[in-house]
């Protein structure tokens, strides 16, 4: 949990500590001071000045770009201060220590500490500050945080539309259609024995109705940003000498597995992230699975298994070449009902039939799954289209906007709000009071995603999954 104080903070803003430019950044109350410290003089607002940052005896550890944004008109809403230097850790970390320096020694203006109580930041507290500030709310501080860390150019995008506010915007259309109805049914229980109907007056029911649609639309944009970020895990599992590895090597585009004619090769789990049209897919090939006498095997397929359980989707691999065997047919089978077995039935499995161009040209690739061919690339492409399928992806339109596991969830709450209401609503008359607190849900689900209605803790976690110096 971030401390939750006024005191002022310093950090090293570059991801790595190292580039070409790198800054320095210090937000706080009354920065005045601490800023006479380093550059000799005070700074015109917004703009940035060429000049060298101080040492305590006067000699400039760098020269840079430094810059003032006075409080409030600033990323955190408090005074900030930059220095914009060169970008090696040591001169960044004698920049920092320079800060913290200045900071504790007496101001000759005024007696006192130049900034009391200046410490280095905590991950995730400049963003912190921008939204206990109002700068910007809870949904578009994980934004920054999705955008730092987006993997793909389509999560990225995505990211950067929630940061200016796409999503937050739709959540307050919705609040303020909710917060309507609210008032609404509040009016009602408060006059019962008014001789108008208000509910009916305002077509309520109908109000309902386009709240859902509403709703239903945010839901499926938020379900599409949260699958650009996250992700889904598919786990290629078969017999050994299926194919398997081959498979994540052709889908990786890289020898990263080991492949040979050898059954029972791979026994480590080995997996890669691809993506598929912005969707990242994180592909696990597992050791080949069968009864085994060998104790490393062994242990192999019980990693396979544990990755298999934990699955989004699972490729299941049958060799063309021996699939028409009846024993291996039955080794299949057995593969098949422990699957069935071990997986909910959400998880899907894919039968992937391998090694299409060893099959003889009579020989009619079986009709059910996807046929391919590692060695040829022949079927890869419906593979990565019946992946994106089964992950659920749709292009969107007006884009998506990056959301998160913990969003896709509030709106199914409000949904499941929403629809008791109505029930109750159709009730009508002694059931108003259940209507007006599910609405109260609805809202208190809402506000959840911005943040005005959110536990302490939850913050505390939220903040502290950011990187230094954001
Ligand atoms: N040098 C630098 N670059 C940066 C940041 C930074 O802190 N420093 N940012 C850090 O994440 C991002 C930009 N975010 C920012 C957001 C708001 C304000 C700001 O000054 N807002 C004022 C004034 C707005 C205006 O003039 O329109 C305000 O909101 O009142 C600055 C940076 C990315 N680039
Ligand atoms: N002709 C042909 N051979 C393939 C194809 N894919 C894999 N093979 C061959 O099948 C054998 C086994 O391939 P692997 O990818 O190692 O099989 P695996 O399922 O990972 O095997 P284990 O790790 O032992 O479980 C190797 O000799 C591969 O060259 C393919 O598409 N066509
Ligand atoms: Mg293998």
């Amino acid at each position: 949990m971030l401390a939750r104080t006024a005191d002022p903070i310093v950090a090293i803003a570059t991801a790595s500590g190292r580039g070409s430019v790198g800054i320095v950044r210090v937000s706080g109350r009354e920065l005045a001071p601490l800023i006479d410290a380093l550059c000799g003089r005070a700074l015109k607002p917004r703009e940035a000045s060429y000049l060298p940052f101080r040492d305590a005896d006067g000699s400039p550890i760098d020269r840079g770009l430094a810059l003032h944004f006075p409080a409030p008109h600033s990323f955190t809403g408090e005074d900030v201060f930059e220095l914009q230097a060169h970008g090696g850790t040591v001169v960044l970390q004698l920049l920092l220590a320079r800060c913290l320096a200045a900071a504790a020694e007496t101001d000759p203006a005024t007696g006192r500490p130049r900034l009391a109580g200046l410490r280095v930041a905590e991950p995730g507290e400049f963003s912190q500050r921008a939204f206990l500030n109002g700068k910007i709310d809870l949904a578009q501080a994980e934004a920054i945080a999705d955008l730092i860390d987006a993997s793909t150019e389509a999560a990225a995008r995505s990211a950067s539309r929630s940061l200016s506010g796409a999503f937050s915007d739709e959540i307050h259309t919705l609040l303020e259609a909710l917060v309507r109805l609210r008032m609404l049914v509040e009016a009602t229980l408060d006059f019962p024995d008014e001789e108008i109907d208000f509910l009916q007056e305002a077509d309520a029911a109908g109000q309902l109705v386009a709240l859902q649609s509403q709703l239903a639309a945010v839901q499926q944009r938020a379900r599409q940003g949260a699958l650009l970020r996250e992700g889904i895990k598919v786990v290629i599992a078969g017999q050994p000498n299926a194919g398997k590895s081959s498979l994540l090597n052709a889908l990786a585009g890289a020898e990263l597995a080991i492949v040979s004619a050898v059954a029972g090769t791979t026994r480590d789990v080995v997996s890669q992230t691809i993506q598929i049209q912005g969707v990242p897919l994180h592909v696990v090939d597992t050791a080949g699975l069968r009864d085994s006498v060998d104790e490393v095997e062994q242990i192999g397929i019980a990693r396979a298994w544990s990755q298999i359980e934990g699955a989004d989707a699972v490729l299941f691999l049958h060799d063309l070449t021996r699939s028409a065997a009846p024993a291996y047919a039955q080794a299949d089978a057995e593969i098949a009902g422990l699957l069935a077995s071990r997986l909910p039935a959400s998880v899907p499995v894919i039968d992937v039939w391998s090694k299409l161009d060893a099959l003889p040209a009579t020989q009619p690739p079986p009709d059910s799954g996807v046929s391919l061919s590692a060695r040829t690339g022949a079927g890869i492409e419906t593979l990565r289209r019946r992946l994106l399928e089964v992950a659920g992806w749709q292009a969107v339109p007006e884009g998506v906007y990056l959301a998160r596991a913990r969003h896709v969830q509030a709106l199914s709450r409000v949904e499941e709000h929403i629809a008791l209401a109505t029930a109750h609503l159709a009730a009508h008359a002694q059931l108003l009071d259940l209507l007006a607190e599910e609405l109260r849900l609805a809202q208190n689900a809402l506000n959840e995603i911005t943040g005005e209605f959110g536990a302490d803790d939850l913050l505390g976690v939220i903040f502290s999954r950011f990187c230094i110096g954001k």
